[in-house]
Formats: C-alpha cells, sequence, structure tokens
C-alpha cells in the first residue's frame, strides 16, 4: 500500500468525520482492569468494574489476563514479517467474493477507504456461514483460512495465539454475564461452542501524508459480542465517550488487552451496555500494528434480549436476527461500494 494513495479520493472522509489531530486531554479515560482475584480484590468486586466500565463506557483495558505476553510477542512480529513482504507476495492470499479470509487493502467503513491493510483467518477453520445476505436464502457455505508461506512460522502462531484468545474471550463473557445479574457464569458459551464464527484480524496502518483527510478504520460499532484487541505502542484507536460524544483516545498500556462491547451484547443486555462507536486515526511517522479478535457465535444464532434481563418493566427492545444474516449483509460493503448505510442493530428495534 503505497503513500500515494493518499491522494486517491476513495480515502477522503466527509469534512464531519474527519480526524481533529490536536492533543486531546481526555478528562476521564477508558477504564483499566485488573483481571486477578487476590486477599484483597474478591470476584464480586472485580464484577463490579466491569459492570460500572460496560455501562459507563462499553470499552475497558485488562491486565493479567492470562496471555503469554512472549505469544503476543510473536505474533506482532509474525504480523510484520508478512505486510513487510511486497504486494505481490501478500496478494497470493488475497481475499476475495469467493474465499472472505486472507489479505486485503482496500476495506471499506461507511463508503469511504480505510487506511490499513489487513490478514483475517478463522479460529475454527472451515466455519459455516450463510451463503447470501438475502433474508430469504437458506443455503450456507464454508468459510476456509489462507495461509501465506512466508514467514514459515506463521500459521502455526496464529492457531495458538486463536486459542489462547478463546480462553480469555469465555473468561470475559463470563464476568460480563454475572455482571448482568445472569446466575451463571457460563449462560451464554453455548452459543459459541462447536461453530463459532470468530476471526482474528492482523491490522497494519501504513504513515499517510495527509492523515487529517483520512481514517485508519472509520467510525462503526463492532458486529460480534466482544472485541478483545492488542493494539502496539502507536496510538490511534479512538472511543467516543458516551457522556459528551468526544472522540477520546484509548491510551497504549503494554501487555494490556482493549475489550469492547459488541452489538450482540448490547441486544442480549436490552441496551444496559452499548456497543460505542470507536474509530482509528493514522499519522504522518509510524506505521501502527494491531490485533483484534472478534468473538462472533454460530451463524445460527438468533440474537434476541436475554429472558433473564427482560421483565414488565424492562420490556424487550429488540426483535430476533439472525447473526448469519447480519453478518453477511454488513460485509457487502467489503466488496462493492454501497448505496445505503450497511445494517445496524438499530434496524431490530421494536417501538416504545
Ligand atoms: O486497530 C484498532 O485499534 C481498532 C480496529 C477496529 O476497530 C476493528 O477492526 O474493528
Ligand atoms: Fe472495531
Amino acid at each position: 500500500m503505497g503513500e500515494a494513495l493518499a491522494f486517491d479520493a476513495s480515502f477522503i472522509q466527509p469534512i464531519e468525520h474527519r480526524p481533529k489531530l490536536e492533543h486531546v486531554d481526555p478528562i476521564d479515560e477508558v477504564p483499566t482492569i485488573d483481571l486477578s482475584i487476590s486477599d484483597s480484590r474478591s470476584v464480586e468486586q472485580l464484577v463490579s468494574d466491569i459492570a460500572s466500565a460496560c455501562e459507563n463506557w462499553g470499552f475497558f483495558q485488562v491486565i493479567n489476563h492470562g496471555v503469554p505476553m512472549e505469544l503476543l510477542a510473536r505474533m506482532e512480529k509474525v504480523a510484520k514479517l508478512f505486510f513487510d513482504q511486497g504486494i505481490e507476495e501478500k496478494r497470493k492470499v488475497k481475499r476475495d467474493a469467493a474465499n472472505a479470509m486472507g489479505y486485503h487493502d482496500g476495506e471499506n467503513t461507511k463508503n469511504v477507504r480505510d487506511w490499513k491493510e489487513v490478514f483475517d483467518f478463522l479460529v475454527r477453520d472451515r466455519t459455516l456461514v450463510p451463503a447470501s445476505h438475502e433474508p430469504d436464502g437458506t443455503s450456507l457455505r464454508v468459510l476456509t483460512n489462507q495461509w501465506p508461506q512466508y514467514p514459515p512460522e506463521f500459521r502455526e502462531t496464529c492457531e495458538e495465539y486463536a486459542k489462547e484468545l478463546e480462553l480469555l474471550a469465555y473468561k470475559l463473557l463470563g464476568l460480563i454475564c454475572l455482571s448482568l445479574g445472569l446466575p451463571i457464569a457460563d449462560r451464554l458459551k453455548g452459543y459459541f461452542q462447536d461453530e463459532q464464527m470468530s476471526m482474528v484480524r492482523l491490522n497494519r496502518y501504513p504513515p499517510c501524508s495527509s492523515p487529517d483527510l483520512v481514517l485508519g478504520v472509520g467510525r462503526h460499532k463492532d458486529a460480534g459480542a466482544l472485541t478483545i484487541l492488542a493494539q502496539d505502542g502507536v496510538g490511534g484507536l479512538q472511543v467516543r465517550r458516551k457522556s459528551d460524544g468526544e472522540w477520546i483516545p484509548v491510551k497504549p498500556i503494554s501487555n494490556a488487552y482493549i475489550v469492547n462491547i459488541g452489538d450482540i451484547v448490547q441486544v442480549w443486555s436490552n441496551d444496559k451496555y452499548e456497543s460505542v462507536e470507536h474509530r482509528v486515526v493514522v499519522n504522518t511517522e509510524k506505521e501502527r500494528f494491531s490485533i483484534p479478535f472478534f468473538f462472533f457465535p454460530a451463524h445460527h444464532t438468533m440474537v434476541k434480549p436475554l429472558e433473564e434481563v427482560v421483565n414488565e418493566q424492562n420490556p424487550p427492545k429488540y426483535r430476533e436476527y439472525n447473526f448469519g444474516k447480519f453478518f453477511a449483509s454488513r460485509n457487502r460493503s467489503d466488496f462493492q461500494k454501497q448505496k445505503v448505510e450497511n445494517v445496524q442493530i438499530d434496524h431490530f428495534r421494536l417501538p416504545v
């Protein structure tokens, strides 16, 4: 992805979405939560910290999360070695309409091109997904991973990483369950076992001569249940603060993961927790790497407010929707510019 692309109009954000690049001093920041339990820190305290972070921010960072830091370091290394290759090499594992996994450098968020290149792989290889976004279509297709030859340890490292992150995802899902007052931490696990659609993405954001005109990823909400993100020390992720709508940078903390609530947890919690908008700004100097793990349930999951959460005073705010179809519609814009804004959970909101 060359610097000359800076002047390609497809990257240019509408004026109202261009980033302010001057330093913003956040009055308060995304909370950091220690996941370890000790004599001085009970599970109840941890669950209560998770509840406040989910309600107030929809985003938090976690430390003492159990993922070995040497494994993350190896992931960052193979990501860099892969992206540092020439475009011809990377395009050998290019994603296309037939295979959604692999390398690509042309994603659109809200119809503007993102200033990044990515490599995607599934946590469960050979995952079933709906063949089309059409609501009536019932046929499925199989998504498979494709792996580059270089670096040779790429595949093994990615597979090992995905397994570790899945464990962290279950841990966080359990804590979120408890924080919503559900009696059993494993209540939501069944939606993910066997056929989960979870995937890991390696992102590289190249430096850009006009960072004021573009975004690494345009503002968006994540469609899954949770996202668990590793970012390097460069910074660039910004979160829309719920209290005032300001874009607040998420400070890089070494050895921490950033966790955010996705659309599914918003619906499950009947809006107690919200999936918050975020975006990535780029800079003139440094390339940035990040690695999100998107925790997605099985394609056939029907998403609706949890029975344990709704009652007469808090009636369901959404009608149910099929996650696989939601995901398929959301991803259409990756290949073809869409004339309309892509699907959002608000389309399933029930009238009050
Ligand atoms: O790179 C980042 O910091 C965030 C990326 C992101 O939000 C996404 O890929 O959904
Ligand atoms: Fe995101």
